[in-house]
């Protein structure tokens, strides 16, 4: 099991350069760190061949995590909107190979967050985004690249809930690199068990994300993680465990998983930099690795 970090924990933006990031975890003891993908088209090809050096010379793995946006996904009844969609990904797809990645997760097959100021369908959505996947599935395993379809909360998607809704569309797309990804922030809200969960899972587990049910770094809160970590073992779960900690207001990125109060108790980047170190520990611990 390879531990990592989504690098947003330090940024207010999804457009942040993420670069400079992988020295930072490399040195707090990190395996891999977690990129977002939202703007990567917008890099150089340059830049992106430093990146991957930068990786290389620190001994980092990436992934990348996405949220789509509403005027280019997979799942939306307008064609045109679907097909805008399906370019973007294979843009994207196409950029985050030139860096070595083959693990992107976050909720591919719909965009995010979801806006429920408009009716919801969710058996459309979901044939929609069954499709959607399928069709852009080879075009990643092409590229060496899994598709990990993450279960969200009820809040930020209606079409997968549950770690059994997860398993049930990844079996429907049935393609051997789309993965179910899960969240332990996100299971904390919709899942009886969290153990049963990710058993459910079982081997379509392709991503795993952790943080508290307040989105702070494992260990400072009250998630079961013996549970957890148990789970993992007892499905043999070889992939990355990456701590998605949001903690900052402002920006993009606090606007969209809605930090509406400061959950870092005024630190600065170093005590940041020291809390993701302690979890680093607590996390190798209590889930293995
Ligand atoms: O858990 C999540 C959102 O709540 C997701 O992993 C990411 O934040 C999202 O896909 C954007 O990268
Ligand atoms: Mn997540």
């Amino acid at each position: 099991m390879k531990h990592g970090i989504y690098y947003s924990y330090w940024e207010h933006e999804w457009s942040a350069k993420f670069g400079p990031y992988i020295e930072k975890v490399a040195k707090l003891g990190f395996d891999v760190i977690e990129v977002a993908a939202h703007h990567i088209n917008e890099y150089s090809d340059a830049e992106l061949a430093a990146i991957k050096q930068s990786a290389i010379d620190n001994n980092i793995i990436l992934t990348a995590g996405i949220g789509p946006s509403k005027n280019s996904y997979l799942s939306s009844p307008d064609a045109a909107v679907r097909a805008a969609g399906k370019a973007f990904f294979e843009q994207t797809l196409t950029n985050v190979a030139k860096l070595d990645i083959k693990t992107i997760g976050g909720a591919l097959h719909s965009y995010w967050p979801v806006d429920y100021s408009q009716t919801v369908d969710k058996e459309g959505d979901w044939a929609r985004g069954v499709e959607g996947i399928h069709g852009i599935a080879d075009f990643a395993n092409n590229l060496g690249i899994n598709l990990c379809i993450e279960v969200l909360n009820r809040f930020e998607n209606h079409v997968l809930n549950t770690a059994a809704e997860g398993v049930a569309f990844v079996k429907q797309v049935d393609k051997p690199n789309v993965k179910v990804m899960l969240d332990t922030f996100h299971m904390n809200i919709e899942e009886d068990s969290f153990g049963d969960a990710i058993r459910t899972a079982g081997t379509l587990l392709g991503h795993f994300h952790t943080g508290e049910s307040n989105r702070r770094v494992p260990g400072k809160g009250r998630m079961p993680w013996h549970e957890i970590g148990t789970a993992l073992r007892e499905i043999n779960y070889t992939g990355s465990v990456v701590m998605e900690p949001f903690v900052k207001t402002g920006g993009t990125i606090g606007s969209d998983i809605r930090v509406w109060r400061d959950l870092t108790n005024g630190a600065d980047e170093a005590k940041l930099d020291e809390d993701a170190r302690h979890s680093l520990a607590f996390s190798r611990f209590v889930l293995g690795g």
